[in-house]
C-alpha cells in the first residue's frame, strides 16, 4: 500500500493577507494553498509573491502540506511566480486553467531548467471547458515523471464563468463535469480535490456539497475560510463504523479457512479480495489522519 496523505481539507488563502498566513500555522486543514491568482489584486501580485515565499520559507506549517497557486502560464506574472516559488520549496505549486498537457510538459521542462527540488509535485486547477474536454489526455501527463503530476483541483467558480452553468443544489449541470475529471485522475493514478463552497454562512449545504464530493470519490474538498476545515475533516475521514467494517473484512482473510479464496460472506455480505484491498486503503488512510 504506497504512502497516503490524507487532502480533506485544502484552504485557499490570499498571499496578500499576512493576517491569513499566519494564522494558517494554527489552523487543522490538511493542506494550504497560498494563492497568487484571483484572489490577489494584480497591484499587488509583487508583494503578494514576496510575503508567500518569505512565509514558506520560515515554515512553521507543521505537517499541513503547503502549495502555491501562481498565476496563469500566459499572464505577465507567471514567470517570476514559478521561480520564486521553486526558490521557496512548497510540497507543491498549483497551475491555474491549465487546458491542455502540453502545458504540463513545459512546466516540467522549466521546473528542470530552474533546479526545482526532486519532490516538488505539480498540481493542475481543472477549471477550463477544454480541460473538461480533453481530461484523459491531462490526466495522462501524470506517466511522464518530468512532468510531476500529482493532484487535479475542481476550478467550479471559473467553470461557472466559462459555462454560465448554475450553482444548484445537487450540482447536476456540473455532475458530467466532475465525475469525467474523476475518472481521468484514477486512471492515472493521481488525486482529486472538490471545487470550493461560495455560501460561507449555509453550514447544511456545504456538508452535503463535502458529502456529495465524498461519494463521488474526491480525495477532498478545496476550502475558503478555517470555519470550512472542521467539517470538511471529518467527512471525507473513514468513520469509527467504516474502519471497524475495514478491519473485519482484512482479519476475515486472514482467518486459515479463507486462504486462497477470493470470496466470502461475511455479517450475510459477499465480499471479495477486492473489498480486503479497498479495506486496507481505508485502514492505512485512518492511520495517516492519525
Ligand atoms: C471570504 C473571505 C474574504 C472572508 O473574509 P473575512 O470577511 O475577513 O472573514 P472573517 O471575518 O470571518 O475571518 C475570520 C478570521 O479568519 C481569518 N481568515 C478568513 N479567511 C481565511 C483564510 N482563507 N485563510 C486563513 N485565515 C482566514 C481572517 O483573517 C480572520 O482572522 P482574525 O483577524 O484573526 O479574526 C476570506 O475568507 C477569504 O479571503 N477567503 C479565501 C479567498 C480565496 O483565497 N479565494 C481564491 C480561491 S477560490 C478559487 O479561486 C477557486 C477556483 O479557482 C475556482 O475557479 O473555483
Ligand atoms: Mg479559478
Amino acid at each position: 500500500m504506497p504512502t497516503i496523505r490524507p487532502r480533506r481539507s485544502v484552504l485557499y488563502m490570499p498571499g496578500s493577507n499576512a493576517r491569513a498566513l499566519e494564522k494558517a500555522r494554527e489552523i487543522a486543514a490538511d493542506a494550504l494553498i497560498l494563492d497568487l491568482e484571483d484572489a490577489v489584486a494584480p497591484e499587488a501580485k509583487a508583494s503578494a509573491r514576496d510575503q508567500v515565499c518569505a512565509a514558506v520559507k520560515a515554515g512553521g506549517y507543521g505537517r499541513r502540506e503547503i502549495v502555491i497557486r501562481t498565476n496563469g502560464v500566459g499572464t505577465p506574472w507567471f514567470k517570476d511566480d514559478l521561480a520564486a516559488a521553486v526558490e521557496a520549496k512548497p510540497d507543491a505549486i498549483l497551475i491555474p486553467k491549465v487546458s491542455a498537457p502540453e502545458t504540463l510538459h513545459q512546466i516540467g521542462a522549466q521546473l528542470n531548467g530552474l533546479w526545482a527540488e526532486p519532490t516538488l509535485r505539480i498540481w493542475a486547477m481543472i477549471e477550463t471547458p477544454l480541460a473538461i474536454l480533453d481530461i484523459e489526455r491531462i490526466a495522462r501527463a501524470a506517466q511522464d515523471p518530468r512532468a510531476r503530476l500529482a493532484c487535479f483541483v475542481m476550478g467550479t467558480n471559473d467553470l461557472a464563468k466559462e459555462t454560465r452553468a448554475r450553482f444548484v443544489p445537487g450540482r447536476a449541470p456540473m455532475l458530467p463535469w466532475l465525475t469525467s475529471a474523476i475518472l481521468a485522475a484514477r486512471a492515472y493514478g493521481i488525486d482529486i480535490l472538490d471545487g470550493v463552497y461560495n455560501d460561507l454562512k449555509n453550514e447544511e449545504g456545504f456538508r452535503a456539497e463535502c458529502e456529495q464530493g465524498r461519494d463521488l470519490g474526491f480525495d477532498g474538498k478545496t476550502l475558503i475560510h478555517p470555519a470550512q476545515v472542521g467539517l470538511a475533516n471529518a467527512v471525507f475521514a473513514p468513520d469509527e463504523a467504516e474502519l471497524t467494517q475495514a478491519r473485519a473484512i482484512i482479519a476475515a482473510f486472514e482467518e486459515p479457512e479463507n486462504q486462497g479464496k477470493g470470496a466470502i460472506q461475511l455479517g450475510g455480505r459477499m465480499v471479495e479480495l477486492l473489498h480486503a484491498e479497498m479495506a486496507k486503503r481505508v485502514v492505512a488512510l485512518g492511520e495517516a489522519i492519525g
